[in-house]
């Protein structure tokens, strides 16, 4: 039955396509040409900014095509939500603010008007952040998110260009004339960028959380953004973990606890993969440190699989006491003391460095980086951002440069399946990790990172990545390192000197 309704569904999509197909025929049969004189038989193509005046876009509104795409987006919608695992349509509904979050961004930064005038070969991150006053990394991971739900056309790697979606927020102005009198933007023009504006700013306070943290110029609101606070997201300037531990927030304590156990939802194959490697290669009673392991979860994974090794996890105390109580509950045969150890085997650390923005993990892993022996193994587990750029029609999609020596980095930047035209990170079906990226922002300034940047976070704290497993249908991913040299900057102190200055 099941099986019966996916084809029925997919049936409805193709009918749909024929219906639109026959129309634009006729049309073209019937001698209707566009305005440049073309016949009009294409469907109007959705990288590239569509012209309204044209006779393609004049169909769009014709009854047949317009009962046709209702069909054709309603039965897209309905078989994704029936084959998508229910977790992570879940996601979607729960952190799909960011959507919101990231095109009020779009808008309010003009960023529209500065793509419109750089045509259909896009604008690098780094050039548009220079412009709108942000940084390079945040204005490229909120351009992604963009992309990804084909909101935008990321044309190469970290370089962005309006599409036939996003070119309707494109007010005409140009991005001086905004930047000197921004309320002339919408002057005297029903537009329907003006529409979203406002949804997403005065009606929907969601929408405009990023544009408070990012371009405090732009805020409407100016009770949105207490003036000395730490942490945006809660109103205190208690940092997180600490508000997290405090009293009253015992049940967001163990309800945090729980939540990282549930995340293992949506790679539970890769914490499968986790155990490929480095793990079965070492010696029995080798000692693996499972470094901001939260109440064990991953560690009590490993542990029963890899039964002769040592396993350590290192956490805060509160956390540690709600995790001893835990392990006592289901495996107390695995519980004992420890104390900090150097030179362990292993340090893994799993979903700890997005919690923090490049400077604040670049201490965490130069800290371990001092603890290890020569052959220790650094594991980073993280998701790792794929660009959302086109796959192209040969597969031979373009996708970051320079990581020839890290064994199994292509593998993980472009996901098999994404043939032409689905993108290289396969668009929506991907945009669990995107929500954890811009959620990441909101709530640490951390962030999910792009291979490139795991790579050279752990660069800068001596960390010499060798290695990255993923695993199909997940953009999990697992990064060894071993150490390599030590950063300039640290390479002349001593521990001491370091650990003050940290
Ligand atoms: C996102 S959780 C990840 C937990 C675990 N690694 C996992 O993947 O399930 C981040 C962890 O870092 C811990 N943490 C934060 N600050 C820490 C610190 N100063 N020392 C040790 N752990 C810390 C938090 O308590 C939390 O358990």
């Amino acid at each position: 039955m099941t099986f019966a309704a996916l084809r029925a569904l997919q049936a409805i999509i193709a009918a749909g396509i024929d219906d639109i197909e026959r129309v634009f025929a006729s049309e073209s049969a019937s001698g209707a040409r566009s305005a440049d004189g073309s016949p009009s038989t294409d469907f109007p193509a959705l990288d590239v900014p569509g012209d309204p005046d044209s006779r393609a876009e004049a169909l769009m509104s014709h009854p047949e095509v317009l009962s046709a795409v209702a069909r054709i987006v309603s039965a897209a919608d309905h078989l994704a939500a029936t084959v998508r695992a229910p977790f992570l349509t879940l996601c979607n509904a729960g952190m799909g603010y960011h959507l919101t979050g990231c095109l009020r961004f779009l808008e309010a930064a003009h960023i529209p008007e500065l793509l419109s005038n750089a045509g259909p070969d896009g604008m690098l991150a780094g050039d548009i952040a220079r412009r709108v006053g942000v940084d390079a990394s945040t204005t490229g991971h909120i351009l992604r998110l963009l992309a990804t739900h084909h909101l935008l056309r990321e044309v190469r790697p970290d370089c962005f260009a309006l599409n036939r979606i996003s070119a309707l927020l494109d007010s005409g102005k140009t991005f001086e004339a905004l930047s000197q009198r921004k309320e002339w933007k919408y002057d005297g023009r029903g537009q329907k960028a003006a529409f979203f504006a406002v949804n997403s700013d005065e009606l929907f306070k969601a929408g405009a959380y990023l544009t408070d943290m990012l371009l405090p110029h732009a805020v409407t609101d100016d009770a949105a953004l207490p003036p000395a606070a730490f942490n945006l997201s809660q109103r205190t300037a208690t940092p997180y973990w600490a508000w997290l531990e405090a009293p009253g927030n015992e049940a967001r304590l163990a309800r945090f606890g729980c939540a990282m156990g549930g995340s293992q939802g949506w790679e539970e194959v890769a914490l499968q993969a986790l155990g490929d490697h480095p793990f079965p290669e070492l010696p029995d009673g080798a000692v693996v440190v499972d470094v901001g392991g939260g109440i064990g979860a991953t560690t009590v994974r490993l542990a029963e699989r890899f039964a002769r090794l040592k396993f350590i996890v290192q956490d805060r105390a509160p956390v540690c006491r709600l995790g001893e109580e835990a392990l006592r509950a289901r495996n107390p045969e695995m519980l004992s003391s420890g104390r900090s150890v150097r030179a362990p085997a292993v340090f893994l650390v799993r979903t700890v460095c997005h919690d923090w923005p490049d400077d604040f993990a670049r201490r965490i892993l130069l800290q371990l980086r001092r603890a290890a022996g020569p052959m220790t193994r650094l594991v980073i587990g993280e998701h790792i951002l794929p660009y959302a750029v086109a796959g192209a029609r040969d597969g031979a999609t373009e996708h970051a440069p320079a990581l020839a020596d890290i064994a199994g980095a292509r593998d993980v930047q472009l996901l098999r399946g994404a043939r032409w035209p689905l993108l290289a990170n396969l668009g929506t079906a991907s945009a669990n990790v995107y929500w954890m990226d811009l959620t990441m922002k909101t709530i640490f300034n951390g962030k999910e990172r792009t291979l490139p940047e795991h790579v050279a976070l752990a660069a800068s704290a001596g960390w010499r990545v060798v290695r990255v497993s993923g695993i199909e249908g997940s953009l999990f991913g697992h990064i060894v390192a071993l150490p390599g040299p030590l950063p300039a900057d640290v390479a002349a102190q001593s521990g001491a000197e370091l650990r003050a200055r940290l």
